[in-house]
């Protein structure tokens, strides 16, 4: 069987990072999560830029416009004066899709009680999906794959769950996800015979 080829996006926002004073965990962890969870053969396209809004908003529309049907960014989501992510995010968006960030919240709570102070927020822009997640590498896999206990078995489900149905309805690429890491959810009519 064959799988569609999708371009990803993938964004790593810190002012710390960009600068040298620390190595950048956040582009690696998000290509480990997609490269285990995704069957499809990937194109990355990679940026890592300080907390700045109008930056990360040029990133953003540059991405979409190159042709990625999803971008991920990590960090800048927090309440500190420098944190934009979302800021920057809104101001490219056609739509808004609130439940992604209402439930990042609800699975990180699982992890952190400090889950509260991300105000991370999703939105279409044309035939893209952008989703932001946190900037603490650990939260990407966190956020995206839910909660399972020690067998495996799913308590909190993550949010990649709906990401592939959600890119069928805004024309994209067929998004096939390994179920071992995270199994996509789409009603009996969407899924494609394999
Ligand atoms: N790109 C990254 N690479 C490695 N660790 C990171 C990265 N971004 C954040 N972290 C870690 O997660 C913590 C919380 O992330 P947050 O986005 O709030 O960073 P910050 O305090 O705004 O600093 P900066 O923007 O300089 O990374 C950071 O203090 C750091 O330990
Ligand atoms: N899953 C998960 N979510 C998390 C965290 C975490 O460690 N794991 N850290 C929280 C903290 S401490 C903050 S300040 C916010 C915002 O983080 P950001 O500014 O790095 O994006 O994400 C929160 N969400």
């Amino acid at each position: 069987m064959s799988f569609d080829e999708v371009r990803i996006g993938i964004v790593s926002i810190s002012d710390r990072a960009s600068s040298g004073v620390y190595e950048d965990k956040g582009l690696p962890a998000l290509k480990d999560w997609m490269s285990r969870a995704l069957l499809n053969p990937i194109t990355f396209e990679s940026r890592l830029i300080p907390d700045e809004q109008a930056a990360i908003s040029a990133a953003l529309i540059e991405l979409v416009d190159a042709g990625c049907s999803l971008v991920l960014t990590t960090g800048g989501t927090g309440p500190a004066l420098r944190d934009v992510t979302p800021e920057a995010t809104l101001a490219v968006a056609h739509k808004e899709m609130p439940g992604f960030g209402e439930q990042m919240r609800q699975i990180s709570l699982h992890f952190v009680p400090t889950a509260i102070l991300s105000r991370q927020v999703a939105v279409i822009r044309d035939k893209c999906l952008i989703l932001n997640l946190p900037g603490q590498p650990k939260s990407i896999a966190e956020t995206l794959e839910g909660l399972k206990d020690a067998e495996g078995k799913q308590i909190v489900p993550g949010i990649f769950a709906a990401v592939p149905y959600c890119i069928d309805l805004i024309g994209g690429p067929y998004f096939d996800t390994d179920d071992s890491i995270c199994k996509a959810w789409r009603p009996k009519t969407a899924i494609r015979p394999k």
